[in-house]
């Protein structure tokens, strides 16, 4: 189980205390008890490094070895002995031998000579330094030095980077680019990771159709759908896409029942706010499902469903398609992280100064599309909103960089203030 404490780094949307039944809870308490309800799939397989590429360590690994692994040279040149420079310079020192990468280099510099030596190749026992070969000159059979180098110069010293036995990556670390090169380094050739989680999820509503086929008077294309398909298209993540069901109780009762047999954790949208067609609590809760969460103080997503059925994790995302991807982004997403056992998911926040003064009323923290403008005198980037009614806003969502915070007790915001910013992508 992960614990309340295990929260990383929660987002300050304020209002911290906690909800009385039937009340808005806070962003924070829903991710927390949403969390709560998430601890890690049991399951770990052993894969070679090469299939392991973005699934989530299960075990921490250290290094065998250190790292670099043996002394080598950092540049072409020639390997001396700093003891064969007597008096001043220019030196001249025959050359004895070579060795490249790759050579074992085990043989020790014969005294009073010069090895050639390239970039990557041990160093020889002896050698105290290396001479890139720009500063030197041939003479022969002989190279030619002026300046005396420093002790250690160019050598790449064993352990420098990494000694023996340190950790190298946490478990629970995501094993991207820069954990790859890291294992593979350390010639870790399988890792221990856990198995993907699956995620069945399925849209309600009878007023959707797929797009790319025509719509009858009243229906609408489903997007619900491609925005999950995009964001659990994930190496740690077993989709299983269920399409969309109308909204009927008996249908979406068997979807459910069928989703929460096959996955950890089942996500729906729509279907649970106030209205007649709104079936997803009372299936939910027919089906033998219970609810921890129903509403957020967030803007958009107020409705949103944390619960369980079975052994599966329960979300209910709300319908409206940018209320959708919001509550993913901010608590579906954490909610399938620690499913994961994933530790270092949280997203990437920045700070940004706003671009606009609004007066609102405090009670929801919103989450909203925005876009940066120019940077100012500190290197700190403007923000910009288009307005703050949005969950159905598809085109500024697309146009947007990333999502505003702004936090649930403010009540004015004014151009220069401060703020959070939930980038889209890198950069
Ligand atoms: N009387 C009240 N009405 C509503 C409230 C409320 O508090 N009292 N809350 C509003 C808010 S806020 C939201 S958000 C929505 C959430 O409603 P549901 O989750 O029940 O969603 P639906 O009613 O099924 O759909 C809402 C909206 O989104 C469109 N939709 C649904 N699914 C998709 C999809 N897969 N692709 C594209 N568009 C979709 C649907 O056609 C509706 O227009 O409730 C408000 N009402
Ligand atoms: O929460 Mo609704 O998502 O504000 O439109």
């Amino acid at each position: 189980m992960t614990s309340s404490s295990a929260l990383p780094d929660p987002f300050y949307c304020g209002c911290e205390t906690e909800p009385e039944p039937g009340k808005l809870v806070s962003v924070d308490v829903a991710l927390r008890q949403g969390l709560a309800l998430a601890g890690p799939v049991a399951g770990v397989e052993r894969l070679p490094l090469d299939q392991a590429h973005g699934r989530v360590l299960a075990e921490a690994v250290r290094a065998q070895s250190p790292l670099p692994l043996f002394d080598n040279s950092a540049m072409d040149g020639y390997a001396i002995r700093l003891a064969d420079l007597a008096g001043t310079g220019p030196w001249r020192l025959p050359v004895s031998g070579r060795v490249a990468a790759g050579d074992a280099g085990s043989e020790p510099l014969p005294a009073g000579t010069a090895l050639r030596i390239f970039t990557g190749a041990p160093v020889p026992p002896g050698c105290d330094a290396v001479v890139m070969q720009e500063a030197t000159r041939p003479e022969g059979n002989m190279i030619r030095l002026d300046r005396r180098p420093a002790p250690g110069e160019s050598i790449r010293h064993a352990g420098e980077d990494l000694a023996a036995g340190t950790e190298i990556v946490p478990a629970g670390r995501c094993i991207g680019p820069r954990a790859a090169v890291l294992l593979a380094s350390a010639g870790c050739g399988e890792v221990a990771v856990r198995r993907r989680i699956r995620v069945a999820f399925f849209s309600t509503g009878s007023e959707l159709c797929a797009p790319g086929t025509p719509l009858a008077p009243g229906q609408i294309w489903n997007s619900n759908r491609y925005h999950l398909q995009g964001s659990l298209d994930l190496p740690w993540v077993e989709a299983i896409d269920m399409g969309a069901i109308p909204d009927q109780p008996d249908r979406l009762r068997e979807a459910l029942e069928q989703a929460s047999r096959k996955a950890d954790l089942v996500v729906t949208t729509g279907g649970i706010s106030v209205g007649d067609e709104d079936h997803m609590p009372a299936v939910l809760r027919a089906a033998g499902g219970v609810i921890h969460v129903m509403k957020v103080a967030m803007k958009p997503g107020k409705p949103l469903i944390i619960g369980r059925i079975s052994a599966a994790l329960y979300l209910g995302l709300p319908g409206n398609p940018v209320s959708a991807f919001v509550t993913w982004h901010v608590i579906g997403a954490r909610i399938a992280e620690a499913l994961a056992g994933l530790t270092d998911g949280a997203p990437r926040r920045i700070i940004v100064r706003a671009g606009f003064d609004r007066v609102r009323s405090p009670g929801r923290c919103e989450f909203l599309p925005a876009r940066l403008g120019s940077y100012d005198g500190h290197g700190t980037r403007a923000v910009e909103i288009a307005t703050s009614e949005v969950s159905h806003r598809v085109a500024l969502l697309a146009q947007a960089d990333g999502l505003l915070l702004i936090p649930s007790e403010t009540d004015r915001i004014q151009r220069g203030d401060m703020l959070e910013f939930l980038p889209f992508h890198e950069g």
